[in-house]
C-alpha cells in the first residue's frame, strides 16, 4: 500500500462539503430547491470526491534477476487532476521511466502511481516531482525520468483563454539527468511525435 506521508490523502468530510456546496450554489444564483437541481449540491460533492479519491494499491516490486540495466519506460499514461488554485481540472499524460538496480516494479504500478499522485489538489510541478520521488524512495533506481504534458482548463477555458496550450514539466534524477545517453534515451522514448 502507498503509505509514505507525502502521499497521504486527507479524509473528506462529505456532509460539510454538501452544506457548503448548497450555500455556494445558492450564492451563485442557483435554485437548489427546484426538482431538477435539488440533488445538485450532493452530486457536485460526489463528483469532487471521486476526483479526489485515488484507488489504493500495493506497489509490487520484484528482484531484478536478469540484471536489466536499461530504461524501463511506460509512456502516455493518461491522468486528470485538479489545479489547487481554481479547483478546475488539468489533464494529460505522464511518461514515467527508471533505470533499475536491484528491484523492478510491476508496470501497472507506474500508472497507478500517476493516478494516486494526481487525485488531489495539485500543481503540475509537484505532481511531476512526487512521482519521481516516490520511485526513487521505493526502488532505489540508478535514475528516474518523468515527463508530464497537460492542458489546464483554468487557463484554456477561462482566464487567459488559450485553448491548445500544453504545459510540459520534467523531473530527471540520477543517471537520467547526469548521463547524456540515458537522458537522450528518455527524451527519445517520450517524444510526442512518436505517439
Ligand atoms: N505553476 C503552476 N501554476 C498553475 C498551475 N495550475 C494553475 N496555475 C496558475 O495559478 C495562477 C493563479 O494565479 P492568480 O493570479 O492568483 O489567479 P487568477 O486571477 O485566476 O489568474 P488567471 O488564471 O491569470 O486569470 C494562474 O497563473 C494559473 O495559470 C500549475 O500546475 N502550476
Ligand atoms: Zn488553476
Amino acid at each position: 500500500m502507498i503509505n509514505d506521508p507525502g502521499m497521504t490523502v486527507a479524509p473528506l468530510d462529505l456532509e460539510s462539503a454538501r452544506d457548503a456546496a448548497t450555500q455556494f450554489l445558492k450564492a451563485l444564483g442557483m435554485d437548489t430547491d427546484a426538482p431538477a437541481t435539488v440533488d445538485t449540491p450532493a452530486r457536485m460533492v460526489a463528483a469532487y470526491a471521486e476526483l479526489l479519491s485515488p484507488r489504493p494499491f500495493v506497489f509490487t516490486t520484484f528482484p531484478n534477476d536478469s540484471a536489466y540495466d536499461h530504461l524501463v519506460a511506460v509512456r502516455a499514461i493518461p491522468f486528470h487532476s485538479l489545479c489547487e488554485h481554481h479547483m478546475l481540472p488539468f489533464r494529460g499524460t505522464a511518461d514515467v521511466a527508471y533505470q533499475p538496480t536491484d528491484k523492478i516494479v510491476g508496470l501497472s504500478k507506474l500508472a497507478r502511481l500517476v493516478e494516486h499522485t494526481a487525485k488531489r489538489p495539485q500543481v503540475q510541478e509537484r505532481l511531476t516531482r512526487q512521482i519521481a520521488t516516490h520511485l526513487t524512495e521505493q526502488l532505489a533506481p540508478a535514475g528516474v525520468g518523468v515527463l508530464v504534458r497537460a492542458e489546464h482548463l483554468c487557463m484554456t477555458l477561462r482566464g487567459a483563454q488559450t485553448p491548445g496550450t500544453e504545459t510540459i514539466t520534467t523531473a530527471l534524477l540520477g543517471t537520467v539527468r547526469s548521463e547524456a545517453a540515458l537522458r537522450n534515451e528518455f527524451l527519445h522514448a517520450t517524444r510526442s511525435g512518436d505517439r
